[in-house]
């Protein structure tokens, strides 16, 4: 097979991978996604392959092997610098509680293989030559830009609950249609959501959040009141209207598109912080939206009066740079209703009033606390990191040049200015 969107070196590694198991008597294909990235033109990121042979067998046959899910038929093979997951044939047993099948059965046949797979686009198979067994049409269905579920949609949604929120994630990611029959057995399936770890739909959300149409993916969520029902506080409510420009922030900005969403959901930046630290994000991408709101908590509360500018660039020291544009990218989708009273000239002027500061850190400043506990001699003390910080902002606003002889007399005067008082 000739990979077009993969990696050559991964593409020759999990060759040789089929070509080990074909060598001994089985099948072997690529499966699932990386077909169809392939067939999308996305470029694709791992291949799975699945397989006749049972997860002992795939054992046997190679060097080096993790046991990732025996009990469900996959074992990772490891080639070169990749890793591939390995799975048997399988048929998923009973759905007891709307859990993962405790049991899984193994099975000798492709065909029954695909048949439980969630989505056509999902269920196409690939041989080492390139053939593709595409038994329900995925193909044709890539091509039309739909999205459908394998035979019954309420059974696949029965067998997984999650598969409603990776329907619409797709969807959402690759700006493709939900079928109507999908739809539908998605409408009635919704209230089996509540059975899935939060976790696991906070991922799906966060690949949305990530892609081209998230506001296709959220007004999906919002129509299907899929999320009501998953105790996440996304209401359609939420959805309508607030998040309609949420596509207007690039899909690189991942935090200022969470920090809307959580805006909408009229969340705090401390609960959304709790929020994002209950469920998988990095510290980095929870605080990245917790600063977001901070900052957006605190400019709704300046007023426009003559001192912006100064408020401004207190701002700007206190969250960094980063922050600030980032909080200016979110500031201008927002409704508004949802600005503050400062807003517009922020938005007119902010950009402007950051790019005129002369220094943003302390390390910046051309005095340093020794120099003050010198010039004063007075001992060390909090009364250091306050000055500095006096002195960083109005050398930032322009109020003082940074140069080590204004610094130093503005301190004798502030010493003076004090003694007096
Ligand atoms: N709830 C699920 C999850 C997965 N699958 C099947 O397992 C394959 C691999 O799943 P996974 O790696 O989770 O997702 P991908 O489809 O590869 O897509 P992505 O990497 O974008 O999540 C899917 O293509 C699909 O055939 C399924 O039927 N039901």
């Amino acid at each position: 097979m000739k990979w077009k969107q993969a990696d050559a070196g991964m593409a020759g590694c999990a060759e040789q991978v089929l070509s080990v198991l074909e060598a001994h008597g089985h099948e072997a294909y690529w499966v699932g996604g990386c077909v169809r990235d392939e067939l999308m033109g996305r470029s694709v990121n791992d291949m799975d392959i699945t397989t006749s042979a049972r997860p002992d067998e795939v054992t046997r046959l190679f060097e080096r092997t993790v046991p990732t899910g025996i009990e469900h038929g996959t074992v990772t093979v490891l080639v070169g610098d990749y890793a591939f997951e390995v799975t048997t044939y399988r048929v998923e047993g009973s759905y007891e509680n709307h859990r993962r099948p405790a049991e899984v059965a193994f099975v000798r046949n492709l065909s029954e293989d695909l048949r439980r797979r969630d989505f056509t686009m999902n269920a196409i198979a690939c041989d080492r030559q390139g053939r593709f067994v595409d038994p329900y049409h995925g193909e044709d269905d890539i091509r039309k830009g739909i999205i459908r579920c394998v035979g019954e949609a309420r059974v696949r949604f029965q067998e997984d609950a999650l598969r409603m929120v990776r329907c619409i994630r797709f969807a959402s990611v690759f700006g493709y249609r939900i079928a109507f029959n999908t739809w539908k057995g998605l409408l009635l399936e919704r209230d089996g959501i509540q059975y899935i770890a939060l976790e696991r739909i906070w991922a799906e959300l966060d690949k949305m959040m990530e892609g081209p149409h998230p506001y296709l993916g959220l007004s999906l969520l919002g129509r299907s009141r899929l999320l009501e029902k998953a105790r996440v506080p996304f209401t359609s409510a939420a959805v309508d209207g607030f998040l309609s420009r949420i596509g207007d922030i690039p899909s690189k900005e991942t935090a200022v598109r969470w920090a809307l969403l959580m805006l909408a959901c009229g969340l705090s930046g401390q609960e959304a912080g709790n929020l994002m630290r209950q469920y998988t994000f990095s510290n980095d991408a929870r605080e990245r939206v917790e600063a977001l709101l901070y900052l957006d908590e605190e400019v709704k509360e300046l007023s426009r009066d003559t001192h912006l500018r100064e408020q401004w660039v207190g701002l700007v020291l206190k969250y960094g740079q980063e922050t600030v544009r980032r909080w200016l990218l979110l500031c201008s989708v927002l409704p508004q209703e949802n600005r503050g009273t400062a807003a517009d000239e922020l938005l007119a002027h902010g950009l402007d009033w950051m790019d005129e500061m002369k220094i943003f850190h302390l390390h910046e400043l051309q005095i340093g606390g020794s120099d003050l506990i010198a010039i004063s001699g007075k001992r060390g003390g909090p009364w250091v990191g306050e000055l500095l910080k006096q002195l960083l902002f109005k050398a930032a606003a322009g109020m003082l040049p940074n140069t080590k002889l204004d610094l130093t007399e503005e301190v004798r005067r502030v010493m003076v200015t004090d003694e007096k008082g």
